[in-house]
């Protein structure tokens, strides 16, 4: 069995998690924490694998801290900025148990997973692309970790094809225009109904794709969340680890 505990366990994924965790075969509760209980609990002998989902403020703090005392981390928090996984990476170096893992999911969804990964295939054949997330309002940061993951992929597979920059003439914007990620426009809505979406849309003259991913549910995310829990706790994914298509044999 493995030893899971869940940090952020009373918020809505964190919940759901303790429920998946409850629910599985092959895994088993060790501790359900949530703001104001101390993470030193968590320890190598209860714990195989934590499940980190809080808010972007705190989850570099939490996961520096689990990795100090020697648990493996599965994240699905977003706000992580490359001087932010430095961060972990550095902690990951001076780990205390060998080949110790930090696993980072933008989205556990398979929907995303898919649609992220077909965006950066889709890439290289237009010349435009623009990022468009919604998201239920009670969500705090903004774009989505999805789309800003979408719109790095998309920015990336650009400059490798030797794209040049998105058209745009626009000449006024009083923010309609959205946040530029690596090039790519990215735009959020909040919506009070909807769950987790996203519409990443690529043009060419005369021609349009759209590649969609729709979460009407966080059970949605819960098969990804136990597979990176397994992956992990295999051993085989010593490190930081980011994205579940590393898991996936695409
Ligand atoms: N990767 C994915 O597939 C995925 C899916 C959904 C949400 N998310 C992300 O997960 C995060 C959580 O989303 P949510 O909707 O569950 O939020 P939420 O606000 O419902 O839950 C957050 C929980 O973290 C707790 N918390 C706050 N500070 C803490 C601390 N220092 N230590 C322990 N617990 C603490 C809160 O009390 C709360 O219970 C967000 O960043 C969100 O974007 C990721
Ligand atoms: O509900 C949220 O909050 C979600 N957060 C993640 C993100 O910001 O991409 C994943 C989708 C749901």
């Amino acid at each position: 069995m493995i030893k899971v505990s869940v940090v952020g366990a009373q918020g809505r994924m964190g919940s759901h998690v303790v429920d998946a965790v409850n629910a599985a075969p092959d895994a088993e509760l060790a501790l359900a924490l949530d703001a104001g209980d101390d993470l030193t609990q968590i320890t190598p002998e209860n714990t195989d694998v934590v499940v980190e989902f809080t808010v972007p403020s705190v989850a570099l703090g939490n996961v520096l801290a689990l990795v100090g005392q020697g648990v493996d981390v599965v994240v699905g928090t977003t706000g992580w900025t490359d001087d932010k996984l430095d961060a972990v990476r550095a902690a990951l170096a001076d780990a205390p148990r060998e080949g110790q893992s930090v696993f980072i999911a933008p989205n556990f969804a398979i929907s995303a997973v898919l649609a992220d990964y077909f965006a950066r295939l889709a890439a290289p054949y237009f010349e435009s692309a623009e990022v468009i997330e919604l998201h239920h309002p009670d969500k705090v940061d903004a774009p989505s970790g999805t789309a800003i993951h979408t719109a790095q992929g998309i920015g990336a597979a650009r400059a490798k094809a030797g794209l040049g920059a998105v058209p745009d003439n626009t000449q006024t914007d009083g923010g309609s225009r959205g946040q530029v990620v690596d090039g790519v426009h990215v735009h959020a809505v909040r919506l009070r109904g909807l769950n987790a979406h996203e519409e990443v849309l690529f043009g060419n003259a005369g021609e349009q794709l759209v590649i969609r991913a729709d979460s009407f549910d966080r059970g949605s995310f819960m098969p990804g969340v136990l597979l990176a829990v397994r992956k992990v706790a295999s051993g085989g994914f010593p490190g930081l680890t980011v994205g579940l298509d590393h898991f996936l044999d695409l």
